[in-house]
């Protein structure tokens, strides 16, 4: 994962970054439309995905469960290797203690395998459930598993193979005494899953010991993070869980532009995202979440004013407005104003400087295509420019940005490596005619309660 390329980061970095949205409104960006500059089928968030080996009775299952815990404003989901284990035959039935559970060929890799690229394409699986005491793998009823943000990947030997093993983005070795491993075993199996005492310590004499020191062990090599004492290690849960938090915030544009900062998703965020995109919410809502939503992305960029320095730092707000020249100027306003509003209210320090006029003169700059260039983040860049050009030091700039298209960001972040953009979403990308998607439609018509036949231009007062 670690050695793509910018240019395979760049590619990727348009995937998915959003929950999930429901619109079917006529006045909502292109979305029906499959036509994009980007090839949409082929986009979607790749899931972070965690595996976790260590011997039998290690704690595995405890750490993972801690971290599920921890993560609880992620989407996460445990999938164990005892899902796979082969079907047995009658034969191999009729002789189970013969049989060896802790050998790399008693799994259905292949079967696991195809169940994890499923899962990596946004496809939910069936997974079987494993009973241990009739040693059968049932699918009726199975679990199904919904493509989330975080997938664990749990089992004795989940480090075996080197295509599993290539799948994870964190490997996991849980690490306990021997000792403890077969005491809690033997609880483990005759209290829960109701074995003969004698049949455990055969088993493990004659097939779990060995298998963990020639195959288990060995692949202690392959961990990232090896947390000793397993669930009790409260110290190393902690810090995995801070890592892939800060993993999941990060889009994959903010690996390549470190001044680009994307809010980190919750499932409140989440949720707004999905009613502001949603084309049947209210006015009323969709203003409600607007606000709360610019209020995150507020307040995320006062976070980065210096509290030292007393001199002004110039704030631009922009949004992505329709493209008609006068309506524009009067859209601009309107939504300026509003946000700017929500900008006063958090900082005393900042300093607005009017960027109507700069959407009016880029406009008539590029009115033959207006579109084309205000959605690829130039006409932020020509407002950039403006307020450099009045002096401004580029790193005073913060631009704050409610939804983004990369094709924006890729454009701002390289015409002023210092300024700063701060977003809630970056989006999918562009359609054939520009716009966002998914997007939210016309922020201000749908903030504002207006479409084209309410408005009245009327000159804006500065
Ligand atoms: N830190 C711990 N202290 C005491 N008992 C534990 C601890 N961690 C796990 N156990 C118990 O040991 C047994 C095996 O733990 P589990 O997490 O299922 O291990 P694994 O998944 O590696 O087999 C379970 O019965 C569990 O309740
Ligand atoms: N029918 C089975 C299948 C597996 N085992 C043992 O389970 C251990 C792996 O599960 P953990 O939760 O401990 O990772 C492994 O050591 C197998 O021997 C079993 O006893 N019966
Ligand atoms: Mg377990």
């Amino acid at each position: 994962m670690d050695s793509k390329s910018v240019e395979d980061m760049i590619e990727g970095s348009s995937g998915f970054h959003f929950s999930g949205f429901h619109m079917d409104g006529s006045k909502l960006n292109n979305i029906e439309k499959p036509t994009t500059t980007l090839a949409i089928e082929n986009v979607h968030k790749q899931p972070f995905i965690i595996g976790v080996a260590g011997g039998a009775a290690s704690g595995k299952t405890t750490v993972c469960d801690m971290i599920i815990q921890q993560l609880h404003d992620q989407r996460v989901v445990l999938v164990n290797q005892d899902s796979f284990y082969h079907k047995l035959t009658e034969e191999e039935l009729a002789t189970v203690h013969e049989y060896n559970f802790d050998h790399p060929d008693s799994f259905d890799t292949e079967k696991l395998l195809d169940s994890m690229e499923n899962l990596r394409h946004g496809q939910a699986v069936d997974i079987p459930n494993y009973d241990f005491k009739s040693y059968k793998n049932s699918v009726f009823p199975a679990r199904r598993v919904n493509p989330s943000d975080v997938i664990i990947l749990e089992g004795i030997l989940i480090f075996h193979d080197p295509r599993v093993r290539e799948l994870m983005n964190m490997k996991i070795f849980v690490d306990t005494d021997a000792d403890v491993r077969l005491a809690r075993r033997i609880r483990r199996d005759t209290v829960e899953k109701g074995r003969d005492i004698g049949v455990v310590l055969d088993q493990y004499s004659k097939f779990v010991k060995s298998a963990f020191d020639d195959f288990i062990l060995p692949t202690k090599k392959y961990a990232d993070i090896i947390i000793p004492r397993g669930g009790d290690n409260h110290v190393a849960i902690d810090l995995i869980v801070q890592h892939i938090r800060t993993k999941l915030g990060q889009h994959d544009l903010c690996k390549i532009y470190p001044n680009l900062y994307v809010i980190q998703s919750t499932f409140q965020i989440r949720g707004m995202h999905t009613l502001i995109r949603d084309s049947q919410t209210t006015k009323h809502d969709f203003v409600f979440y607007a606000d709360r939503l610019i209020r995150l992305v507020v307040e995320h960029g006062l976070g980065h004013l210096p509290f030292t320095e007393k001199q002004g730092l110039y704030i631009l707000v922009w949004i992505s407005v329709r493209g008609y020249a006068v309506y524009q100027l009067l859209e601009v306003v309107r939504v300026w104003r509003m946000l700017c509003e929500h900008v006063a209210k958090g900082s005393r320090l900042a300093r607005f400087l009017f960027i109507g006029k700069v959407r009016t003169t880029v406009s008539s700059l590029f009115m033959k295509n207006y579109h084309k260039t205000s959605q690829k983040g130039n006409t932020a860049v020509k407002a950039i420019s403006l307020l450099i050009r009045k002096g401004v030091p580029e790193s005073n700039i913060i631009f704050l940005n409610l939804i983004s298209a990369p094709q924006g960001v890729h454009v701002v972040c390289k015409s002023f490596p210092r300024v700063k953009i701060v977003t809630s979403e970056i989006d999918i990308g562009l359609n054939e005619e520009f716009r966002v998607i998914p997007g939210m439609g016309e922020f201000g018509d749908r903030y504002f309660g207006t479409d084209d036949d309410d408005l009245q231009v009327v000159p804006p007062s500065q």
